[in-house]
Formats: C-alpha cells, structure tokens, sequence
C-alpha cells in the first residue's frame, strides 16, 4: 500500500492503493468498451482487494486454537463485526467482494442520489446495526466527485453513534477529497485513482463515467 507524494502531501487522510492487480483492473473499468458483466465483475474484484489493504490495521487479540495435533496461539480480529454500509446504488457493487474476504462482515444500507441540477445528495433510506458506537464502518461508493454524498453518508453514521469509519473508493476527485476531509478529517479514504477533476456536471475526469448506470446497465 502506498501513496504517491502529492496526494499525500494534499490529502493526509487519503490512501491511493497502487497495487499493480488493482490499477490493471482499473484500466479496463474506465474503457467505455467495458460491458455492464466484465464491469461488474471487476468492481467486486478491485473492492475485494482494496478492502484487503484497508483491513491492513485492523487490531487483532490472541486466540487459543486446537491443532489435531496440539494447542497453539493464533490471532483473530478484535471487537464486534466489521460493517459494510454501501451507498445505494453504486455502492452495493462492492458489498459481494468484500464479504468473500471478511464473510461475517454486517451489512448496512444507506439510500442517496444526487440531484442532477444542484448535484446535491438527497437522502431516501439509512439502516444499520443499533450498536453503531462499538463497530468499526467502511463506507462504500465507487465514485467520489463533489463529495456532498459521501459527506452525508458519514455525517448519517456518526448521528448513528459510529465513531470508527473509513471511505472505500475507486475513483476520487481532489473536490470530493478535499470536502469529505474538511468535514470528517477523522475518516481515512482509500481510493484506488485521485483523479484530475470534475466538469461542469459534476462526473470525474477522466473517471469511468456513471458507475450506478453501468453496473446495473441503465442509462
Ligand atoms: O460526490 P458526489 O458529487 O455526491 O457524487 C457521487 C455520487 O454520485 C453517484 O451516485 P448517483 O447519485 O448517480 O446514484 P446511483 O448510485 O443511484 O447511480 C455515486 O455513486 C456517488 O454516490
Ligand atoms: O463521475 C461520476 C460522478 C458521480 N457519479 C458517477 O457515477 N460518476
Ligand atoms: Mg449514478
């Protein structure tokens, strides 16, 4: 996992993961050639690896374990369940790959679209665990443009009690990056690309066009 200097000098809470598996793969998502199954299919894979590196820290406790031969330590991962709260629609796109790797993950919902004309989120669904304060959350959008979604997404989480949230990504632009850090600096963002910017309309350049419109092949 690591951070090219600028991004990290101008975002100290944001991770670009440069794995070589994950920017391969990222190519082919920006090719407009790319059909709505390969899309698919390639979202949950980059999302199964991002989450590998996300989930990189995550505190462990010491676990006895019986081998058939003998006992022994091992680890497992502390605290309650980790949540995965993709943010419809798009978002869910990433909830499968994730789960193949953390299979007792939550999962959580949170319903937003942005309005065409004022590129502002409208909120439409939240549901998650009610034991919010003591999990650990990874919000989940592919796309991360103005930011007002993801903004409004943790700013749902934490009125929930969350405290521990990390963005998950695919493709941030230095607007989305900048907002989600002014208003939540305590929220680390992975993404696997930080764009150039956005353009009148508010999609990342170069970016991969609608990601909720190309994952379900509406449009
Ligand atoms: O950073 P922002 O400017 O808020 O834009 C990003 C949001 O826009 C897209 O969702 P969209 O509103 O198209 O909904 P969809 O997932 O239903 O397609 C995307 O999946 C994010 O949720
Ligand atoms: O480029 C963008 C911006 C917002 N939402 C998308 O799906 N793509
Ligand atoms: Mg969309």
């Amino acid at each position: 996992m690591t951070t090219p200097p600028d991004a990290a000098e101008r975002f100290p809470s944001l991770v670009v993961i440069r794995h070589p598996l994950v920017q391969h793969k990222l190519t082919i998502l920006r090719d407009r050639r790319t059909q709505t199954k390969i899309f698919k299919e390639l979202v949950d894979e980059i999302a199964m690896l991002m989450a590998y590196e996300a989930t990189a820290d995550l505190p462990l406790d010491n676990l006895a374990v019986d081998t058939p031969l003998e006992q022994t330590m091992g680890k497992q991962v502390s605290g309650k369940k980790l949540t995965l709260v993709p943010i419809l629609r798009a978002g869910l796109g990433m909830v499968e790959g994730i789960l193949r790797l953390v299979p007792s993950a939550r999962v959580g919902h949170i319903g937003l679209y942005r309005d065409h004309d004022t590129l502002e989120p409208v909120d439409y669904y939240f549901k998650v665990p009610s034991d919010a304060a003591e999990r650990d959350f990874f919000v989940l959008d592919p796309m991360l443009a103005t930011g007002g979604s993801a903004v409004s997404a943790v700013a749902s989480l934490k009125r929930a009690g969350a405290t521990r949230i990390r963005f998950l990504c695919l493709v941030a632009a230095p607007e989305g990056v900048r907002r989600l850090s002014a208003a939540h600096p305590d929220v680390t963002i992975y993404c696997a690309s930080l764009d150039r910017e956005l353009n009148a309309q508010g999609y990342i350049l170069p970016g991969l066009g609608d990601a909720g419109d190309r994952l379900f092949g509406t449009r």
